[in-house]
């Protein structure tokens, strides 16, 4: 593949989060166009990245993009879901790493090549797998799920107000013929969206698209177990550092770190923390990092990215 064209996000901020260590070993959770991995390669001497992405495109740009660590021998690439990162990490030996890192959701190549069916603004088959051995595509979403399921995921990952008439009107199409394209699930996303509010706002199909994707690729789960595995096999002084794009997954890691980092619920009377109660981690930033001016005005998609990282302290 000749080019990527991905523009990295928090570059700076998400890998100077990590303090690298030349000697340590680090994960790049979220590979795509490589930009965060190469920043993290080129701060190290004798370490070793091992980059995870369940997207063979991004393994395929990457062989040519990081040659030149391939060939020095720093850098390792595993094409996996991140999901799997403690038992892939052990099957090349490693039990501890030094810093992990998550950017996460779909990579503009992704979004922009239409074939893979993630954009609601190119007509393409119903697809928006990121992996594409995997076996759940979104026309199986669309076309196969029940009316209830659709309402859940509506509601629950797209946090869409007019669920129910979306899915009834998904119904109503599906039971005449299959919904193959997404150009005309986004006729259908509008026929269930009141002309009036389909005025303001963002895309009509945004929520929908969304709650679909998240869904295929069950980015939710696999960012849950991958988060608590990460927190496993973090070394003392490591640090993961997670960028999210929407409010979801950002609740999700603030709420995960939140219960690394705080003592829990305390016997009554207590008057000291006992030390096996004290916390083993601490945040780096209390509040997330988010993208200056400067970013904010050159990359459109930056605009909704937040930053959280966290310290293995003991
Ligand atoms: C936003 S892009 C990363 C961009 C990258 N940081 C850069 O600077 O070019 C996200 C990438 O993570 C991958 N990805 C998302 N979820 C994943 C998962 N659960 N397991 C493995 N890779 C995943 C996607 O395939 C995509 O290539």
């Amino acid at each position: 593949m000749a080019e990527f064209n991905h523009q990295t996000v928090l570059l700076n901020e998400a890998v100077s989060g990590l303090d690298i260590k030349p000697d340590g070993i680090y994960v790049d959770c979220t590979l795509g166009g490589g930009g965060h991995s190469g920043k993290i390669l080129e701060a190290l001497d004798s370490g070793h990245l091992y980059a995870f992405d369940q997207d063979q495109t991004a393994i395929d740009y990457n062989q040519t993009n990081l040659k030149e660590y391939v060939d020095k021998g720093t850098l390792t690439f595993v094409k996996a879901n991140f999901r799997e990162i403690k038992a892939r990490l052990a099957d090349l030996g490693v039990e501890h790493v030094d810093g992990i890192l998550y950017d996460l959701g779909v990579s503009s190549p992704q979004f922009d090549v239409a074939d893979r069916g993630f954009s609601y603004q190119h007509d393409a088959p119903l697809d928006m797998r990121m992996d594409q051995s995997a076996k759940l595509d979104a026309w199986q979403v669309v076309n196969n799920w029940s009316y209830q399921d659709l309402i859940r995921i509506l509601f629950r990952y797209g946090e869409e107000k007019f669920a129910k008439s979306i899915a009834r009107a998904i119904e109503r199409h599906r039971s005449n013929k299959p919904i193959d394209t997404t150009g005309e699930l986004v006729e259908i996303i509008k026929e269930g969206i009141p002309a009036a509010a389909r005025r303001h706002g963002g895309h009509p199909a945004k929520k929908t698209f969304q709650a679909i994707r998240i869904s295929v690729n069950d980015e939710l789960g696999a960012l849950e177990d991958s988060i608590e595995q990460a927190l496993e096999i973090i070394a003392v002084k490591g640090r993961i550092s997670v960028i999210t794009f929407q409010s979801l997954e950002d609740r999700l890691v603030k709420t995960m770190f939140k219960e690394k980092t705080e003592v829990g619920e305390l016997p009554a009377g207590l008057p000291v923390i006992p030390q096996e109660m004290q916390p083993h981690f601490k945040l780096i930033n209390r509040k997330p990092i988010v993208p200056s001016d400067e970013e904010l005005e050159v990359n459109h998609r930056a605009h909704s990215a937040k930053l959280r990282i966290i310290e293995k302290e003991s």
